[in-house]
């Protein structure tokens, strides 16, 4: 298995061009299942993620070829000739319960595999289920599947209240929702800027859609849907990830393609916190203000407020600061996966329950650390970026899922850091 070392060196300086996002290329990439017609995405990542949404998809008979590097995918779904989802897919990655609303809105039927819960929490798909129920799907499970019929003449338009913000059922459920007959209205729907992106795209097709980026979504269901072009929106977590390295080391950073109003609640903390972001015509600048950081208080929140999946990052940049921080996580149950692993390089933090208390220390020290979630294993890369001596995170696969060619990013930004047996081949 891969290892990445990171060696504490001082300073960042210069620019790192930001990709587009997982999350949204995730919930774009089964809209092809909604239209025979060719789905083209653009400025999409390059990540084991995406390979996983590829394999699922083709599973299904849909085609999916990958362009310019994979920075372009090309989908088609002319006839499906499979409607189950496998679990052996399925368990990979939970983004994959996202064909189950355009499957059943397009053909009527489908069987998909319950996904599970992850190390950050047991996260249910309870809300996705009820949302299709109440479009009039008739919904088993048997063995560990879910087996999904739509009633004769198709999914119907209907008034779906969540009683808690859920991103990926707001997805599944705007998706079926442009095939249904008749008007659905999502109230509590997510405001995340990827609800947004899949929105904006799902318009591109032909559907008639008003409210994305509120907490209500109307929409009006057409009988069919075409193809379209689109570019999957910046990777905000991504974005703030790097944000985070000229924050904690140091210097000077660019993100190319950086936007504000992407990351405005986590730039209202690195304010708080003593960071200088700069909005320019590139990106946003990133850079720290005189002297140390200073400790803040964070509560993790659906979109507008501060992303769960810039949590453990951000812990990581408090370990050093001046001051006790508290962070606080309701979104998911066991995210701080990631403290152990910071407190065997030195960091002075508490779990207690969904808070933790850090109080800051002045320098970590390397150490070897273990990956256990995606943003838990950036964080440690992060803090080791930082620390004193020698850092080696294993389990990096976890990386892979979302963030692409991260040596060669911070590598060209003057952080001294490698990946070592295997190597992956788009480092
Ligand atoms: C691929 C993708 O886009 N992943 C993101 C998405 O995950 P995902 O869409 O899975 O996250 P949700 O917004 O659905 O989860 C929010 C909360 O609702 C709960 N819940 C969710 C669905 C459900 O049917 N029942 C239920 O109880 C979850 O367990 C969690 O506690 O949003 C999360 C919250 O911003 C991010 O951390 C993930 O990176
Ligand atoms: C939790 C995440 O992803 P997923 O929902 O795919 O597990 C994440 O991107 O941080």
């Amino acid at each position: 298995m891969d290892q990445i070392i990171v060696r504490g060196n001082g300073p960042l300086k210069g620019e790192i061009p930001i990709a587009g996002a997982k999350n949204a290329c995730l919930t774009l990439m089964p809209a092809t299942l909604l239209t025979d017609q060719p789905l083209t995405l653009t400025n999409a990542p390059r990540l084991s993620d995406i390979r996983t949404m590829t394999e699922l998809l083709q599973s299904l008979g849909a085609e999916v070829a990958s362009l310019q590097e994979g920075q372009v995918l090309a989908l088609s779904s002319h006839d499906l000739n499979n409607h189950t989802a496998d679990y052996d897919i399925v368990r990979k990655m939970r983004a994959s319960i996202l064909v189950l609303g355009p499957m059943l809105a397009r053909d009527g039927h489908a069987i998909v595999s319950l996904p599970g819960g992850c190390a950050i929490g047991a996260r249910p798909v309870d809300l996705h289920l009820r949302a299709l129920e109440a479009m009039g799907a008739d919904l088993d499970l048997r063995e560990g599947y879910v087996h999904a019929k739509a009633p004769a003449g198709g999914l119907k338009g209907a008034v779906i209240d969540f009683p808690i913000v859920s991103v990926g059922a707001t997805e599944n459920a705007l998706m079926a929702a442009t095939l249904a007959r008749g008007t659905t209205v999502i109230k509590n729907a997510a405001r995340e800027p990827e609800i947004v992106d899949l929105a904006q795209c799902l318009r591109r097709m032909g559907a008639h859609i008003e409210g994305e980026g509120t907490s209500t979504i109307t929409v009006e269901g057409v009988k069919t849907l075409g193809g379209a072009t689109h570019p999957v929106v910046t990777d905000r977590i991504e974005l703030g990830t790097y944000m985070l390295a000229p924050a904690i080391c140091g210097g000077e950073v660019e993100c190319l393609g950086g936007r504000i109003d992407l990351v405005a609640a986590f730039c209202e903390k690195l304010d708080e916190a003593g960071i200088d972001v700069t909005e320019t015509d590139r990106g946003l600048k990133v850079a720290r203000k005189n002297g140390r950081v200073r400790a803040v208080d964070v509560v993790t929140e659906p979109f507008p407020g501060f992303p769960t999946d810039l949590q453990a990052q951000m812990m990581a940049l408090l370990c050093t600061a001046e001051g006790t921080s508290v962070l606080e996580e309701k979104i998911f149950e066991n995210r701080f996966m990631h403290a152990p692993e910071l407190i065997r390089m030195g960091a002075r933090i508490e779990v207690q329950g969904g808070h933790a208390t850090v109080h800051g220390i002045s320098k970590l020290r390397g150490a070897p650390v273990m990956a256990t979630d995606l943003r838990a294993s950036v964080s440690l890369i992060l803090a080791g970026l930082a620390a004193e001596g020698e850092t080696v995170v294993s389990r990096v696969y976890h990386l892979d899922r979302g963030y692409e060619k991260v040596v060669r990013k911070l590598r060209g930004v003057g952080a001294d850091i490698e990946r070592i047996k295997g190597a992956s081949s788009d480092e």
